[in-house]
């Protein structure tokens, strides 16, 4: 029987170190799709790639994955006879690149149905965000051009949402366009009511009916640390995420500002406390694996996305705030965003412009959306006491 086909959206560190490594494995014939030639070129060169795992478990390991293609996204051609072929498509592009390969996903599912496929396909986002999937639909709709593309969309695209956990750094080896480093740890959770048709057999995909707890629990305690450790590891002059948390005061305010998204989730998803603290306590020990090298610029990248309401930090802010719980730490990570810059980020370079132009209050209230007076004075107050890290004689 010929393989099955997966077409995956984004060669990069999450692409090829974790769910292209998945797909591959359960046994599909994998073709990524990336703009960047090299990795495309080198990709059907090679057929296959290296994965380095960095950790204490299976230290020193190499996994090879074969069978691996590529093409260029925006050779529509062969992405209509991709996506006509495929299975299943996944995507780890960033949040921001959804809206761009939205609409070749469009003319691909247009050609695959007048080529009368009536197989299900699912469409899966793989991105930091809540309902990745759900967005990259309604962005995918939008491009349809017949009323029959959209009547078959819904009878036979999937769209589930999910929730992706692999810690995947800038990695390189010499000589080695595709090799990528990563955790031993990972974690895909798939919403499994929104899959249409058969169920995908793929190990290490689980499913589950109750996404958003996953979701949250992983981008409002993982993510919302990592942010944080950014930020104030900026503001202290540290590079790496591994040297931020050997300053004891991050690493207080980090891990309590968990304990405080934790006391929130548990409440809001009826979690046990026990096996929250634990699983604090491992993305902890996660964050200080010593063979994982990962840049504060890269955890800390798009600082506006990373401050927007439901994001990693306001989003736990604003349940521990519901349920009349306390905020004091995330409300210093968020007020460490405010402060962060990098000339090669974009958004940092927005976001303190709005500072300067607008003030802090006004900034906070515009960026975050939160209206609540006392909130926007404890972020308002702790940035005031970052601000003199960042500048002693303030
Ligand atoms: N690296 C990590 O540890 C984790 C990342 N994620 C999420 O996965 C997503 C991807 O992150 P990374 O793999 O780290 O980023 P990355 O930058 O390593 O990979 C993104 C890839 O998408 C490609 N791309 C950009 N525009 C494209 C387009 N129009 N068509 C096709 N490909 C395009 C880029 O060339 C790049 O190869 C993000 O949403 C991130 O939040 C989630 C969990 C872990
Ligand atoms: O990819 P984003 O949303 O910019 O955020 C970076 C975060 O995502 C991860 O790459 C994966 O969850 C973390 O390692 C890091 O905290």
């Amino acid at each position: 029987m010929p393989k099955q086909k997966a077409l995956h959206f984004g060669a990069g560190n999450i692409g090829r170190g974790f769910i292209g490594a998945l797909l591959a494995t359960a046994g599909y014939e994998l073709v990524f799709a990336d703009v960047v030639e090299k990795l495309i070129n080198a990709l059907n060169e090679k057929k296959e790639y290296e994965i380095y795992i960095l950790d204490l478990e299976r230290k020193g390991e190499i996994d090879t994955i074969k069978g691996v293609s590529g093409v260029i996204s925006t050779n529509q051609e062969a992405m209509n006879q991709t996506i006509t072929e495929a299975s299943i498509i996944t995507t780890a592009v960033g949040p921001n690149v959804l809206r761009i390969i939205a609409r070749g996903i469009a003319s691909g599912i247009s050609a695959r149905r007048k080529a009368g496929v009536t197989s299900e396909l699912n469409i899966i986002a793989c991105e930091n965000l809540t309902g990745a999937s759900s967005l990259l639909k309604e962005e995918v709709t939008k491009h349809l051009p017949e009323d029959a593309d959209k009547e078959y969309l819904n009878q036979y695209v999937g769209f589930p949402n999910c929730a992706v956990d692999r810690i995947v750094p800038p990695f390189s080896v010499e000589n080695n366009t595709l090799a990528v480093g990563v955790e031993n740890f990972y974690e895909w959770i798939v919403e499994e009511p929104a899959i249409k048709g058969k169920k995908p057999d793929i190990p290490g995909m689980k499913l589950t009916d109750n996404l958003t707890a996953f979701v949250q629990r992983k981008l409002f305690t993982l993510n919302c640390g990592h942010a944080i450790t950014a930020y104030l590891g900026f503001l202290k002059g540290y590079k790496t995420v591994d040297e931020a948390l050997a300053d004891p005061w991050i690493e207080d305010i980090v891990y309590k500002a968990m304990l405080e998204s934790g006391a929130a989730l548990c409440k809001k998803h009826s979690f046990d406390e026990k096996e929250h603290e634990k699983y604090i306590n491992k993305i902890q020990k996660r964050f200080r694996n010593p063979y994982i090298k990962d840049d504060v610029v890269r955890v800390g990248r798009e600082p506006i996305r990373k401050v927007t309401a439901g994001d990693r930090l306001v989003g736990p802010l604003n349940m521990a705030r519901e349920f009349g719980l306390g905020y004091s730490h995330l409300a210093k990570g968020i007020a460490a965003a405010f402060l962060y810059e990098n000339a090669e980020d974009k958004q940092s370079g927005e976001l303190r412009a709005k500072v300067e132009q607008k003030g802090i209050r006004e900034a906070v209230i515009e960026v975050t959306s939160i209206q609540d007076g006392e909130v926007v004075d404890e972020i308002v107050k702790s940035y005031g006491e970052l601000e003199k890290l960042k500048n002693p004689k303030l």
